[in-house]
């Protein structure tokens, strides 16, 4: 069997990971984020790469450009909230994803309590810094073993 090559999406801002707003996303960046997770993936013997933009447009294209990849890792930001489009990709696609928030955003505003994606999601992780994506990364690389 070849080795699945799953893919790590971040949508707005999060390319600011480490500077941005400390308090709440914590002093990680998200190059420290991709290191970790390239631990893990050879620790699992299977791939990850790392894909980040604040356009809503790439992150579709992305999205339906990965229709076969064995699994998504996504943090869409600010466009989990509002965005159907991204919805609408990853529902026609129909690969499994998890979704990851760093922040825990049930304990903030109220518009960030609505997701587009949570209920087409594998999994859902929020609240647990940058290391919700090593968590996601390990949950689909054993659902992709099953
Ligand atoms: O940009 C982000 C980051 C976020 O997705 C998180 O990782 O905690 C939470 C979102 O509400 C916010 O807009």
């Amino acid at each position: 069997m070849t080795r699945p090559v799953f893919t790590v999406l971040n949508g707005p801002n999060l390319n600011l990971l480490g500077t941005r707003e400390p308090d709440l996303y914590g002093a990680a960046g998200l190059t420290e984020a991709q290191t970790r997770c390239e631990q893990v993936a050879g620790e699992l013997g299977v791939g990850v790469e790392f894909f980040q933009s604040n356009h809503e447009g790439s992150l579709i294209d992305e999205i339906q450009q990965r229709a076969q990849s064995p699994g998504l890792i996504v943090n869409a930001g600010a466009l989990t909230h509002t965005s159907i489009g991204i919805r609408d990709a990853l529902a026609a696609t129909g690969v499994p994803f998890v979704e990851v928030h760093v922040s825990n955003v049930y304990a903030r505003e109220d518009f960030r309590q609505r997701s587009y994606l949570s209920d087409l999601a594998s999994g859902v992780i929020v609240g647990c810094g940058i290391q919700g994506y090593e968590l996601a990364l390990r949950r689909l690389a054993a659902l992709a073993a099953t």
